[in-house]
């Protein structure tokens, strides 16, 4: 027998490693029948139906006996001092005639069930005796983004990947839930919707997680009885159907709900009227509105009014240092003072709703592994896409669990081989490129294409600089650009974890085409330096192709109004391959004298223009929409001066939207559209809303170019406040 201690919530390193299981002697072939051998007030707990579900059909009066009891029971008596006498702890210990698993309490006996399921996935059962606890007494996930919540089969799917990898809290708190939103909070919620929200609670109460439910009313709430009234019958309905645990979130919002000294007394007032009533209600969870020190005001008092007068047993949310941060000592030193209590960690990552056209698939890093007593929880606030967000949620139980043994790397790839087991090396290949944000307002950014930066970077700079190919850096990238076609392929044709593929599905074909795109880009350098002149045009065509269906991906999949579309490989992959095009064809252009277009990023709009103050200004294609880059100086508009848009093909479009900054435009500026069959329309400009905007619709046939032209007779001196326009 051997021992191990305070494991992390699912890696222990045990030795030998799994595979001598075969030959080691002292292990011990997996039962097929088990016998129960617990207390009878046990039969509904779910440790019990855990072990029902590890061995179905296989529980027997004569089989392997497997004692299960909680410290206290007469059954474990004689383990009493191998219990650690921690909150959700346990001792399991596998022997040649028994097994036992001893709790501290209910919890810690169901999660030393899932330190035995683990084991059992081994080929046989290693002798050994764990005392194991958590360092952390709540970890978990805060469904708390912006965009479309979780369904119904992705919270179920979550509630059960939090039982077996021991994380015990889920907030539900979507920001777009209507009902626990503004203006809605107040409502019920109708009978559909409440009949799923009591499954999630039967769910998690199997899953020995703690379902909070979460309200956010600070955007309308007026602080007087008739709210207060309204917020604890929201809770009483709630209550009903199950929910035991409840938090009121006052984050991103502004006016009257900001007020600590009423947030403190609406809290307090819930606290001594319904939680203390109710006696069976977990303690209350609260998210300031300042939830950041960025974002906070320490003299203003906000944050101490909360930490003086909030109910000691209250829990506060704190999301770091800054909106987006990783967790430190010093941000925990600066936070509990004012909190008087451990602030109860919000961590946003791996929530993605401010980059959305990113997945952040990397490892869990930066967080402090020395700050295990400083915290009262630590939950994830995670991505709209639920099954992709496990790869972060296996690592931070990892850390949670055990912050001082966590090591990011070798947690990711156990995360990885968790969420796919068959497909593990492809999935890993697409994570570690699918891992950085880009560029984003909170500035937080993520390693990415880690193994493979310095021969994308020995590659760029050899060639870039000297034109010369380093090989050893080629074949590594062209080994590289292969591994991706193959894992995109694979993943998308996986038989396994199906609602993952479907989630991450436009990003596996964008990799795919990133890969492809590589590999042309590897060809492209090799021809020009090589002189190989007449394959490289081909090859050039070729990686051309590759752009424009990266565009079309872009501009087709996952669109909404904040970052639409499909980045992937977006911080090292594509500026190195993008970087290696343009070198390459500025090379081939100076050797052969050509003309070919250097531009990697792939441009289907070309702006046209002979009032020369526009005639420069770039322009952006952001989803399906295109826009030129407004300008802020005056524009000299000389008549009969135009500015024409052209399309890389005939195009749908829908409004071309435009901003001249002055009245009256349609009386002195005519907008034209050529149709594909070459004929010009005028199209009406009609003013919107604001007085200076003016919308056209393009109508349904599709347009090649559109042209804005001075028709007044004289220079007009206008602003170039907008000129932007949508794909159908
Ligand atoms: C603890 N609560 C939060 O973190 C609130 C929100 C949501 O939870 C969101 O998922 C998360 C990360 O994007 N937070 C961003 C807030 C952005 C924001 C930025 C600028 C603003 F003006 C307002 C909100």
């Amino acid at each position: 027998l051997f021992t191990l201690q305070h494991i992390s919530a699912q890696n222990f390193q045990i030795q030998p490693t799994p595979q001598q299981y075969v030959t080691l002697q002292d292990s011990l072939e997996i039962p097929l029948q088990v016998s129960l051998i617990t207390d009878k007030s046990y039969e509904n707990l779910p440790a019990v139906s855990l072990v029902e579900n590890l061995w179905k059909g296989q529980i027997k009066e004569n089989g392997f006996p497997i004692y299960l009891g909680i410290q206290g029971d007469k059954l474990v008596k004689k383990y009493k001092k191998n219990i650690p006498n921690k909150s959700e702890g346990y001792y399991l210990s596998i022997e040649k005639d028994k097994i036992i698993v001893a709790g501290a309490d209910e919890q810690g006996l169901f999660y030393g069930i899932q330190t035995l399921a683990q084991l059992l996935t081994l080929p046989k059962l290693p002798l050994v005796q764990v005392t194991d606890y958590p360092d952390l007494p709540y970890r978990g996930v805060v469904e708390g983004f912006y965009g479309t919540p979780w369904s119904q089969d992705a919270r179920l799917r979550q509630l059960e990947f939090y039982g077996k990898n021991k994380l015990n809290v889920y907030l539900y708190g979507p920001k777009d839930d209507p009902y626990h939103s503004t203006p809605n909070w107040r409502k019920p919620y109708p009978p559909q919707e409440a009949a799923q929200l009591k499954a999630l609670v039967d769910k998690a109460k199997e899953n020995e997680v703690i379902f909070y439910w979460a309200i956010h009313p600070g955007q309308d709430i007026r602080w007087n009885t008739e709210d207060r009234d309204a917020l604890m019958k929201k809770f009483e309905s709630m209550y009903e159907l199950g929910v035991r645990a409840f938090a009121v979130f006052f984050d991103d919002i502004s006016g009257e709900g900001t007020k600590a000294e009423k947030q403190a007394e609406l809290l307090n007032y819930l606290d001594d009227n319904f939680v203390k009533v109710k006696g069976d209600v977990a303690p209350l969870v609260m998210c300031p509105t300042e939830y950041n020190k960025s974002w906070s005001d320490v003299k203003g008092g906000y944050l101490t009014t909360l930490g003086d007068k909030l109910n000691k047993g209250i829990q506060i949310m704190w999301t770091g240092d800054r909106v987006i941060a990783c967790i430190d000592k010093p941000s925990m030193e600066f936070i509990n003072p004012l909190l008087k209590r451990k602030a109860y960690i919000w961590w946003n990552f791996p929530v993605s709703d401010y980059v959305r056209d990113h997945l952040l698939m990397g490892p869990v890093y930066g967080n402090g592994l020395d700050i295990k007593d400083d915290m009262a929880a630590f939950v994830s606030n995670p991505m709209e896409r639920a099954e992709a967000s496990k790869i972060a949620l296996y690592s931070i139980a990892d850390y949670a669990w055990n912050l001082e043994s966590y090591d990011s790397d070798n947690s990711w790839k156990r995360a990885i081989q968790d969420l796919m087991p068959q497909h593990a090396k492809y999935l890993e290949t697409f994570a570690a490129h699918n891992s950085d944000l880009g560029e984003n307002g909170h500035g937080f950014r993520r390693d990415e294409s880690v193994a493979l930066q310095p021969a994308l970077k020995a590659l760029q700079e050899s060639y870039t600089k000297e034109g010369k190919i380093d090989e050893k850096a080629y074949l590594e990238v062209s080994d590289a650009c292969q591994q991706i076609i193959l894992s995109a392929d694979m993943l998308m044709a996986s038989k396994t974890n199906r609602p993952l593929i479907e989630e991450i599905k436009p990003w596996l074909i964008q990799f795919k085409l990133v890969g492809e795109y590589g590999q042309q880009v590897l060809q492209m350098i090799q021809e020009q330096a090589t002189g190989k002149t007449e394959d490289f045009k081909e090859t050039y065509a070729h990686a051309q192709a590759l752009q424009v269906q990266m565009g079309e991906v872009d501009a087709t999949y996952n669109q909404n109004p904040y970052q639409p579309g499909v980045k992937s490989g977006s911080k090292c992959l594509m500026p190195t391959f993008n970087s290696l095009f343009e070198a390459s064809t500025i090379r081939y252009n100076q050797q052969q004298g050509t003309q070919l277009d250097t531009r990697a990023e792939y441009q289907p709009y070309t702006l046209n223009s002979d009032v020369s103050q526009l005639a420069l200004l770039p322009v952006r294609r952001k989803g399906r929409t295109g826009a030129v880059s407004s300008s802020n100086e005056v524009i000299l508009w000389q008549s009969n001066g135009q500015l024409t848009l052209a399309m890389d093909y005939p195009r749908t479009l829908g409004n071309i939207v435009l901003d001249l900054g002055t009245l009256d435009i349609e009386g002195k500026f005519v907008l034209e559209v050529q149709t594909a069959d070459g004929n010009w329309k005028t199209l009406e400009l009609k003013p919107a809303n604001n007085k200076t905007l003016l919308v056209a619709q393009a109508g349904s046939e599709q347009v090649v170019q559109f042209r804005l032209k001075n028709t007044s007779g004289t220079l007009q001196k206008v602003y170039f406040k907008r000129c932007s326009f949508n794909e159908l």
